[in-house]
């Protein structure tokens, strides 16, 4: 499965904020989108998403053009920056909705065993997240758009995110966005930057400096 958007144009308000955008995204790979604050990261995901319609797009799945918004298919889950669900919606709910092994998330992090028959506002916002993410990404579809996954985890929780992220790869085209570079460099496959409206797609860790998204010697330093 290979999913492409192409020639993205996006106008808010007549202001420029996407222009001749391209990324692919494939299944077997995870695929990074970088870039600074405001940079339209999260417009592009939900143009990807089909929730927010630019001025001009380009949406293949398999080379074939993609007419519908892709979340008509069913076969595409987004995790938005802001929370996925209620606070009113119990866990046990939403593991039936997303048909997802609870015994499985668990064995992952059982210090949320308690939650089962408790609501998602019982959680704190790095629970909350954690659980949204096993969610989506053990969920039937193929692809899978996650924005700023990583915000209010900790260390620990990252790095089983982490190992899940990797596993989950294998049946699955997964674009991930998230200012916590780092880890976006280590599990990507590849990796596009956003600057300036454009798209470019990072070769090596290097271009990040070169395009000034790192200072300069930014890498020498881990
Ligand atoms: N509904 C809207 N109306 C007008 N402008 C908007 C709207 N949504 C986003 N923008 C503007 O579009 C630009 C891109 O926003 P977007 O949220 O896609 O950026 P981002 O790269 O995800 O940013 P961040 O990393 O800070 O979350 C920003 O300048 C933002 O102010």
């Amino acid at each position: 499965m290979k999913l492409e958007i192409d020639n993205v144009e996006l106008n808010y308000s007549g202001k420029k904020i996407l222009s001749g955008i391209y990324l692919k995204a494939e299944k077997g790979k995870i695929t990074g989108l970088l870039g600074s604050n405001g940079c339209g990261k999260s417009s592009l995901l939900k143009i990807i998403f089909g929730s927010l319609k630019p001025k001009n797009k380009l949406l293949k799945i398999n080379n074939k053009p993609c007419l519908k918004p892709l979340y008509v298919s069913k076969n595409v889950k987004y995790l938005p920056q802001h929370p996925l669900f209620p606070k009113n919606l119990y866990l046990k709910e939403a593991f039936h909705l997303f048909d997802a092994d609870w015994e499985a998330f668990i064995s992952h992090f059982p210090n949320l065993k308690k939650h089962f028959h408790e609501q998602f506002g019982k959680l704190s916002g790095g629970e909350r997240r954690l659980t949204e993410i096993f969610l989506v990404l053990n969920s039937s579809s193929e692809i899978i758009l996650l924005d700023e996954p990583f915000t209010h985890l900790s260390p620990l929780y990252i790095e089983s995110i982490s190992e899940i992220l990797q596993k989950a790869r294998q049946k699955k085209a997964i674009i991930i966005t998230d200012h916590m570079y780092r880890h976006v460099l280590d599990i990507a496959d590849e990796i596009y930057l956003i600057k300036d409206r454009h798209s470019y797609q990072i070769t090596q860790p290097s271009d990040l400096e070169n395009y000034n998204y790192l200072r300069q010697g930014t890498l020498q330093s881990f």
